[in-house]
This record gives C-alpha cells, structure tokens and sequence, in this order.
C-alpha cells in the first residue's frame, strides 16, 4: 500500500451537485484537500459557497457525486469529533461565560482541547470570564471560532468568519486561524474577500455559479487569467485592433487609455511598439481581483442552463 492510500484526504469531493429548485447552488464540484492544508473558497454572493460547505459537513446530500471526510461519510468524522464547524448562523447562548461555553462545548466532545488552550488559540484570554453574549462583533466571532475548535478537531470548516468585521478584528481573526492551521491542521474557510484568500490560504478554490472555476495557488490563480496587464494611451486611435494582439485576452477602455489582460506582455508589448503605440505604456502584475473577476464575469458556455 503506498503513502497516499494509507492515509486518506481530509476532503474528497467529486462530482457533488445540489439544486434548490430551478437553481444549481452546486452544479459538479470536485474538491480535494490534503491534511495540513488551508484553502480559501473564494466567490461572490451565491456562488455556492455555503451550499458546498453544507454538503461536505453532511448537513446536506448532494443528489449525485460523492463527499468525503478523512475517507469516510462526512457524519462519521463530524461524529468522532474530527470536524469543527463556524458557520454564518447561530447565536451564542445567553448568561454565560465565554469560558463557561467553551468548556459546555468541550465536554460533548469525545477528545476535547484543555479549555485553556482553546481561549488562547482563539485569542480570548481577556475576555474569558466576560458574558459571551455581550460581546463586541470581532470578539464573538472569536468565541464561535473557539467553539469550533473545542474538540480539538483535525478540520476547520469556516464559512465566511470574517463578514462584517472591520480591518482590525479581521487581522486578528487570522491570527489566531494562522496558529491554529500551523499545528498541522486543515483548514477550509469561504470568503468574499481576495486578500483574505490570497493572504491566509495556501490554495484558493474559486466558485462561481455552483462550479469551480480556478484551483491553485494566488500566483496561479492570477496566470490563469493572464498575468499581466498592459495599459496605454489610446490617443484617439480606435479599439477593433486591439484584440488581435499577441497575447491578449480582453481589452478594457476607461477614458483614452486601454487595459489589455495578457498571456505574453513581451509579445503584446512589441506588437504595440511597431504600431507606435507607446504612450504612457505601463505593464503591470494582474492583481487577485483582476483575476476573480475575470473568472466569474466569464459569460457562460453555450447550451448552459443559468
Ligand atoms: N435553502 C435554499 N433554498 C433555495 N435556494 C437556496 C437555498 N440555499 C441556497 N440557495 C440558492 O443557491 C445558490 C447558492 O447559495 P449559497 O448560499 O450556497 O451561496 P454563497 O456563495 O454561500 O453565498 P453568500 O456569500 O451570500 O453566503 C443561491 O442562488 C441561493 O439563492
């Protein structure tokens, strides 16, 4: 038996599809995670972030393909305490203790972390004796995290922690998400955010429409949908030409000047320069956001139902 056959993903999704409806909230993703891994699930409003994040916890069944945690049904590894879940819902319960909560949730579980560890895991050591509902918005989402890792799980599913934290509590967020997947944990957290995906994530799944449209590194995400971008000053000259140059795969005009996404800025950069159009010439690195957003602006392809 090799490696790999001895020692299963933490996630194994193929194939999985769900539909409210008419609508496809997840139309065939395949998903694969290894331990120690943290990847981002990265789309806009329902892209099918949560949908996906239900199925692979077993809150949901996908009506084909199949999910795996650890090489088993999902319900087996959330039951052996394996998996801890933040998800968008849920309150915290009233009158008690951030400690008294955490140490409540610890205790359903069969392998619990030492309460200590927890609250200092999930940053709370200053307001562990505070009421866990009378916190502020950056805090409680740090008590949810904390319950999330009680039974000191091998996998965090985080569905879009840090919605509407500001920048502060955001940084802190990941912090304590950064200590807790350098133990060797997997992580997997959704997010609308591209710097939180491209900063916090070894991986970034891109999800848009049910699918998976990108899988791979920041870096790779951004090649995918062309590296770089060239800008000029137009200065009149029209814009049918500039599609047909080495390289470019779309072409954006704001004022006078044009963007062009490109797979070869050398070769889009010499063309121009025989056209001598080289005013104020600018080649940058695509950025994240170049990149999601020409991913999930892509029109989608013939026959396709939405
Ligand atoms: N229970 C449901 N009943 C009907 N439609 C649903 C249900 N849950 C999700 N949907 C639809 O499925 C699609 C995907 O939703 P989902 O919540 O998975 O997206 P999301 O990426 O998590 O979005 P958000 O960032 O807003 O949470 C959306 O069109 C949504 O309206």
């Amino acid at each position: 038996m090799t490696m790999t056959e001895g020692t299963p993903r933490a996630v194994s999704v193929t194939g999985a599809v769900r539909t409210y409806g008419t609508v496809r909230a997840v139309d065939g993703i395949d998903m694969s995670i290894a331990r120690g891994e943290t990847v981002a699930l990265l789309g806009r409003n329902g892209a099918g972030k949560t949908t996906s994040i239900g199925l692979l916890l077993g809150l949901e069944e996908p009506e084909a393909g199949d999910v795996r945690l650890f090489g088993g049904p999902p319900r087996r590894a959330v039951g052996a305490g394996r998996v801890g879940a933040m998800l968008q819902e849920g309150r915290l319960i009233p009158r008690v203790t951030v400690r008294e909560l955490v140490t409540f949730v610890a205790h359903s579980y069969p392998r619990p972390l030492p309460v200590r560890e927890t609250l200092e895991l999930a940053g709370l050591d200053d307001v562990a004796d505070r009421r866990a509902d009378r916190l502020s918005g950056g805090q409680t989402q740090r008590v949810r995290f904390a319950l999330a890792l009680a039974g000191n799980p091998e996998l965090v599913v985080l569905d879009e922690p840090t919605a509407a934290l500001d920048v502060e509590a955001r940084r802190s967020f990941w912090t304590s998400m950064n200590r807790y997947a350098q133990r060797g944990n997997t992580v997997l957290f959704s997010t609308h955010y591209l710097e939180e995906a491209d900063g916090n994530a070894d991986r970034v799944v891109v999800i848009d429409r049910g699918r998976i449209v990108a899988d791979g590194s920041g870096e790779e995400v951004k090649r995918a949908v062309g590296g770089n971008l060239v800008s000029f000053d137009l200065a009149g000259s029209g814009t049918a030409w500039l599609r047909d140059l080495p390289g470019v795969l779309s072409v954006e005009v704001r004022r006078d000047r044009a963007f062009l996404r490109t797979t070869d800025s050398d070769a889009t950069v010499v063309a121009l320069a025989r056209l001598g159009a080289l005013r104020r010439l600018e080649v940058t690195a695509a950025s994240l956001e170049d990149a999601f957003l020409a991913l999930t602006a892509a029109p989608r392809p013939e026959g396709a139902t939405r």
